[in-house]
């Protein structure tokens, strides 16, 4: 085959499409052993995830890992799983819908909206060809990580470059590189804690928990801690809370090098330790929640926090599907879309046109 491969479908430069691609992390296809070992072993394959040298990783990937963590992950899994699915898969995908729903409301019904996931299905490769088939000729690649990170965003970022490295007819990118200081986000995030206060009073302590990294990442300059850091101050302003009552830490450490602290769990059992009876735990990092969130905080953490003399655990639920989320990313979405949403969308003749000869071109093959 042409290293540069035919176009499915011939797209004429006044028939494109404007499009958001909604990226978010992926999760195993079943709460089973061998499906968690295929989607651990693409995830763990990344080299923007695991930055320890080939050499030395496959081994310990291939002949520890691999065969350890997949079936204590899918007892995991299999305590969040739904009848729908994954937890992070059905709210990714409602999410892109609700996106769309809200661009359409918003005035801009012509941009087209899809979802992908960076390790397992559906695939990023796979939204791509079906926008380039839509006939999406600008692409807006919006990852659902608040936060900036290379092990997340940038891992996105370089599975779409590696995705149209084979187009002949590559479409114009932009990439929603992080925001975790946009208004909107943050001020969903307060509402959400709000509406949990105002149902179930207010805690001693507010911590907010964010995804780990290695620290070595921090010393090599990943911004992702500064943006943790930002993100919380700011959810703690809009609440003015003061400084003493809410705290940050960092949950879901792999491995045994040191990763960023402080670490959730320990926090908690100190905090519980100090006497503190009611914690409130938010993970503002987490736009889904997902098997981190709802296990590893609403399960693990919990037990930890009551074990060690807490009294009171709850855990504040992600965004999700309210309202004034997704209204904060249909704004965040046309903010980065900009000038795009001025192009007028292709008219119905143009399509005509587009789809005959995208007709004539299949018969010329
Ligand atoms: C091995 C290193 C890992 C790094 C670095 C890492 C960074 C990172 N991850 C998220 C978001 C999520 N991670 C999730 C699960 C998960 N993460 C790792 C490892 C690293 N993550 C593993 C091995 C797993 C799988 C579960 C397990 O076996 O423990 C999830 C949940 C997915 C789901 O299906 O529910 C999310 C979301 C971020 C934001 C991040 C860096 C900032
Ligand atoms: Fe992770
Ligand atoms: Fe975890």
């Amino acid at each position: 085959m042409a290293r540069y491969r035919p176009e499915p479908e011939y797209t004429h430069g006044t028939s494109a499409l404007t499009g958001v691609l909604i990226a978010n992390l992926g999760t195993p296809e079943a709460p089973t052993a061998p499906a968690l070992r295929k989607y651990l072993k693409q995830f763990l394959s990344d080299p923007r995830v695991v930055e320890i040298p080939r050499i030395a990783w496959w081994p310990i990937l291939n002949g520890i890992i691999l065969n350890l963590r997949p079936k204590k992950s899918a007892a995991k899994y299999a305590t969040v799983w739904t009848d729908e699915g994954s937890p992070l898969r059905v709210h990714t995908e409602r999410q892109a819908k609700l996106l769309a729903g809200q661009l359409l409301h918003d005035g801009h019904g012509e941009v087209v909206v899809d979802w992908a996931m960076r390790y397992g299905q559906p695939s990023i490769e796979g939204a791509l060809d079906r926008m380039r088939a839509r006939g999406c000729t600008r692409i807006l690649i919006l990852p659902l990580y608040p936060q900036y990170a290379a092990s997340t965003t940038a891992s996105v970022m370089d599975d779409v470059a590696r995705c149209i490295t084979h187009w002949r007819n590559q479409p114009e990118l932009r990439f929603v590189r992080s925001f975790a200081d946009h208004p909107g986000y943050i001020a969903a995030l307060a509402n959400c804690v709000r509406e949990h206060w105002q149902a179930n009073g207010e805690p001693e302590r507010l911590v907010m928990s964010f995804h780990g990294i290695p620290r070595r990442s921090l010393d090599l300059g990943d911004p992702y801690h500064c943006e943790c850091h930002k993100s919380a101050r700011l959810l703690a302003e809009a609440l003015e809370l003061p400084r003493e009552r809410w705290l940050i830490t960092f949950q879901s450490r792999f491995g045994k090098a040191e990763w960023l602290q402080p670490y959730t769990e320990p926090t908690l059992q100190k905090l519980a330790g100090e006497g503190v009876r009611r914690v409130d735990v938010i993970c503002p990092g987490f736009v889904s929640d997902c098997l981190e969130t709802i296990e590893e905080i609403g399960m693990e953490c919990r037990e930890a926090f009551l074990t060690a003399g807490g009294e009171t655990f709850h855990y504040i639920p992600c965004l999700n599907e309210r309202a004034d989320w997704i209204a904060a990313l249909g704004k965040l979405a046309e903010s980065h879309l900009g000038n795009w949403l001025e192009i007028a969308p292709p008219s119905a003749q143009e399509r005509e046109l587009a789809a005959l000869r995208a007709r004539d071109l299949g018969a010329a093959r």
